[in-house]
């Protein structure tokens, strides 16, 4: 056992952590530590190409300082765009929770989740069935591109129409502040008894997030490159298997694609039309990213590749059918309908369910 330390530690070159008194400033100097990381994986993830910064690029760590609001308006640390505030606010929000319920609370939590499903199993049953591509049908109240997009937004009505109107697989939006979405979302349709697999769409920036989506009932999570460096989207991959979920490994161009190409063990690959830190949209992405060499690799992988975003017409889905997709996800064409599961229909240009 240790005596209360109240001197500094002898040797200078020690770091802040020796000069711990106290339980407290343990604690402190932990978060230092973390804000540390927090800061060379910005310097990591720019050699990939990647200019979402984890962090603001000056000040203390986000998560103990100040209403967050108070320091975006602070020089140098105001978001470059959307992504990055969104990616910014997530973690401060990951940091409270984590602290609320820490990974040990749920990990015992895990063995009550419900057992997890065959999310590309669903996908390929799907494509094999109709002979297009497996839908999943997002569930999503708002976005920052599009405002409010249902008002009358019934998570588990919407996840029935969409389940019978012949919906593969459910995306369930779960970020709050952006897209107006939540983890409650998710329960209450996973337990509505909805057979549907569910993929919890959630920007993740930490290992915790993967454990935490689990424990709700998801059994898939989405990792976009654009976030997350090659290692982050290695373990975590890794983590997903261990879990049994499945992870939808999201790129919007060819420099993303290749890195991702390069990461073992990936089996489930979006491509999203719309471009996240500018809001464009162009379905010609899709196309344009599977052309040639990579179309190859994928195949030769058997890797599923899903068309995401922008996508209201028959003509859309054969557009990137042909591209090479075997699977789509949807949310604003189909969810803004007065019956969501008869949008499906209008989506495909027939009914899918049969
Ligand atoms: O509503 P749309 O245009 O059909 O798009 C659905 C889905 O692709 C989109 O919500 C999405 C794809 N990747 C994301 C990442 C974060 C938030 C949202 C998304």
């Amino acid at each position: 056992m240790h005596e209360r330390q109240s001197v500094k530690s002898v040797d200078p070159n020690e770091g802040s952590a020796t000069i711990a008194t106290s339980g407290e400033s343990v604690v402190e100097a932990l978060k230092v530590k973390e804000w540390e990381v927090g800061m060379f994986h910005n310097e990591v993830a720019a050699t990939q190409g990647i200019r979402i910064r984890r962090r603001p690029p000056t000040g203390p760590p986000n998560h103990y300082v100040g209403p967050f609001q108070f320091r975006l308006q602070n020089e140098g640390n105001t978001p470059r765009n959307i992504l990055e505030e969104i990616v910014w606010n997530k973690d401060n929000e990951v940091a409270q929770l984590k602290e609320r319920k820490p990974l040990i609370t749920i990990s015992k939590a895990l063995g009550n989740a419900p057992p997890v499903r065959d999310f590309i199993g669903a996908l390929r049953a799907a494509n094999e069935r109709t002979g297009l591509p497996g839908l999943i049908a997002e569930v999503k109240k708002a976005s920052p591109s599009r405002g409010i997009l249902r008002e009358n937004f019934d998570p588990v009505e919407i996840a029935q129409s969409y389940e019978k109107g012949g919906a593969a697989c459910l995306s369930v939006l779960t970020d709050e502040k952006y897209f107006k979405g939540s983890f409650e979302n998710l329960e209450l349709i996973r337990n509505a008894g909805v057979k549907c697999p569910l993929l919890c769409k959630e920007f993740i920036i930490d290992a915790w997030q993967l454990y935490y989506a689990r424990s709700k009932g998801a059994d898939a999570v989405l990792l976009i490159a654009a976030v997350l460096p090659d290692l982050d989207i290695k373990y975590m991959v890794k983590i997903c298997k261990l879990l049994g979920l499945t992870a939808l490994v999201e790129v919007h161009d060819e420099m993303e694609f290749d890195r991702v190409l390069g990461i073992e063990g990936v089996e489930l690959i979006g491509i999203n039309n719309r471009n996240l830190e500018t809001f464009e949209l162009d379905i010609s992405t899709t196309k344009k990213l599977l052309e040639g060499e990579r179309g190859k690799i994928i195949r030769e992988r058997n890797i599923i590749m899903v068309g995401e975003s922008g996508l209201f017409t028959p003509e859309d889905i054969a557009y990137v059918q042909e591209a090479g997709v075997k699977a789509v996800l949807v949310g604003e064409s189909i969810v803004k309908q007065s019956d969501p599961g008869k949008g499906i229909s209008n989506l495909f240009g027939k009914d899918i369910s049969v």
